[in-house]
């Protein structure tokens, strides 16, 4: 047997008067998988970068296999065979994925020798029950087989100890039950013992044995899965009993007037290729349209080149005005977004939450008078702002950077939702929230199409998706390939269309 078992012991962790871990012990025991829930903000990347060496708590220790051991760089974890998949891509672009293992391990010789080495990674593939392309840059991956890679990478480096942060968050259903099905094949072949950061509580149940829930830093419960209720979990997170889902106020039929309408639009991917390719579709006044698809088929392109960030040929109208993602055009037809990986994508991150909370509306009263910021007024609705949808911050100037994923979406969703809202473009807007604020954002989505705004909602998140559009439009290879009410969808056709074949 090989794959250890490894106890982080009373962990303290505290980011200036912030306390992320508040003397947190956690048994993994060997060969099992063992998953971390938690709200969004409740300490569980602040623990696993703990035990990767990434930060230095200021109290407690690791044991493997009994021993002590003290993680001052992420370095002695490689040693320790402890390695981590991140929610980010950390693959050279430029670079084939066979070229990005190799040259992955902490120590590299002056000569590689490619063709020992290409041997040597064909083996460790040639055992996936996935397919991973070794020669392909990694630019050209879709996001599903560059998420692979990244944990073939970990395999290929010798892990004993894999800990995935939300790893199937860009993984189709049939590829996260390919790679988490594989990772507890291997831990139940006594070869691996891993952690499984997830907000999904099916993921936890079909694929870990044990659990352990954080909450504001703590460690609230632990167990063996099999022995806690979806429910208990869901009460450890929050602290209180869990209430019943939101009630989505009831939908009010679409009105005929279209909101946003895209006509013939092309636009070209990073390698230059074509990505959306003579894509027409319109949303109307009350409605919320959804585009399922697997990603990587134009979905990343459509929103850049709606947003003014990517060139394009074609037209794109809002209400009736021409749109090419001008600051005023923005303002004058109230168009907002909730792109994805809103750190990089809608947030300046070295700014402070309440400067990121007023990026639309800086240069209007109150906010400005004049050319003079007016600060008092950006600090109160910044307090709003954070009360009204519970961002967990250490203080309102503390910078983007400091604010766990969720947050940071939870910040982003306050500033964009409480604006006049007439076009929302959502790109996977729940990715990496916690269970109650996911609910939340579908209820402040279904709200603005109630309150007649025209809602564009990319997921690759179909049974998400089903939830709350009113139509469907599958995209693949560019192109929308299928359109149905969702009122009459059936979930197997449209999974067809995805997977780019023709549903009979
Ligand atoms: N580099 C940092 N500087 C300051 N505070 C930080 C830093 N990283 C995390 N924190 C704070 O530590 C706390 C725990 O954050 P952490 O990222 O561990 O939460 P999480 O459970 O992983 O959340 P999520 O599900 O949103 O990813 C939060 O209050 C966060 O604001």
């Amino acid at each position: 047997m090989t794959a250890p078992q490894v106890e982080l012991l009373n962990m303290t962790k505290r980011f200036g008067a912030n306390l992320a871990l508040n003397n947190v012990s956690l048994l993994i025991r060997s060969g099992t998988v063992h998953a971390l829930l938690g709200e969004n903000g409740a300490g569980k990347s602040t623990l696993v970068k703990c035990l990767v060496g990434f930060y230095h708590p200021e109290n407690g220790h690791i044991q493997v296999n009994g021993r002590e051991h003290r993680l001052n760089s992420p370095k002695d974890a490689d040693a320790l065979g402890i390695g981590m998949v991140y929610q980010h891509f950390t693959l050279v672009p430029s670079m084939t994925v066979a070229q990005n293992l190799v040259v992955s391990g902490a120590r590299l010789p002056a000569y590689i020798n490619w063709q020992s080495e290409l041997k040597r990674l064909t083996e460790v593939t040639k055992k996936l029950p996935f397919h991973v392309p070794l020669d392909v840059r990694v630019s050209q991956l879709s996001a599903g087989e560059k998420q692979k890679a990244e944990i073939v990478k970990q395999l290929y480096l010798g892990r004993k100890l894999l800990i995935l942060d939300e790893p199937t968050s860009v993984l189709t259903p049939a590829e996260a039950d390919e790679v988490l099905g594989y990772v507890r094949s291997l831990t139940r072949a006594g070869e691996l013992s891993a952690v499984l950061i997830s907000h999904k509580f099916h993921e936890v149940r079909r694929y870990a044995d044990d659990v352990t829930v954080l909450r504001r830093g703590a460690s609230v419960r632990t167990g063996a899965v099999a022995d806690l209720s979806d429910d208990a979990l869901a009460e450890a997170m929050i602290g209180e009993p869990v209430s019943k889902m939101v009630q989505h106020a009831p939908k009010s039929p679409p009105k005929p007037n279209i909101v946003l309408s895209i006509k013939d639009l092309c636009v070209n991917g990073d390698n230059g290729l074509p990505a959306v390719k003579d894509l027409s579709l319109a949303v109307r006044e009350g409605e919320i349209a959804g585009i399922a698809g697997v990603s990587g088929n134009g979905q990343l392109e459509l929103v850049e080149a709606m947003m003014g960030q990517r060139d394009r040929n074609g037209t794109i109208t809002v209400s009736g005005s021409s749109f090419n993602g001008t600051r005023k055009e923005i303002a004058r037809l109230g168009v907002y977004g909730l792109p994805q990986e809103p750190l990089k994508n809608a947030c300046i991150d070295r700014m402070s939450l309440a400067e990121n909370l007023a990026l639309r509306n800086f240069d209007r009263a109150p906010l400005c008078r004049g050319i003079a910021m007016n600060y008092g007024a950006l600090a109160v609705q910044a307090e709003r702002l954070v009360a009204q949808f519970r961002v967990k911050a250490p203080g309102l100037t503390a910078s983007m950077n400091a604010l766990s994923g969720g947050n940071v979406q939870r910040a982003v969703l306050a500033r964009e939702l409480t604006q006049d809202v007439r076009l929302l473009i959502a790109s996977n807007p729940t990715f990496g929230l916690d269970f109650v604020a996911c609910e939340e954002t579908y209820r402040r989505i279904v709200e603005a199409r109630n309150g007649g705004a025209a809602v564009l909602l990319i997921s690759e998140d179909l049974d998400e998706l089903l939830g709350l559009v009113d139509r469907v439009l599958v995209m693949s290879a560019g192109r929308i390939v299928h359109e149905v009410l969702a009122d009459c969808a059936d979930k197997r056709v449209i999974g067809k269309y995805m997977a780019g074949m023709k549903a009979a």
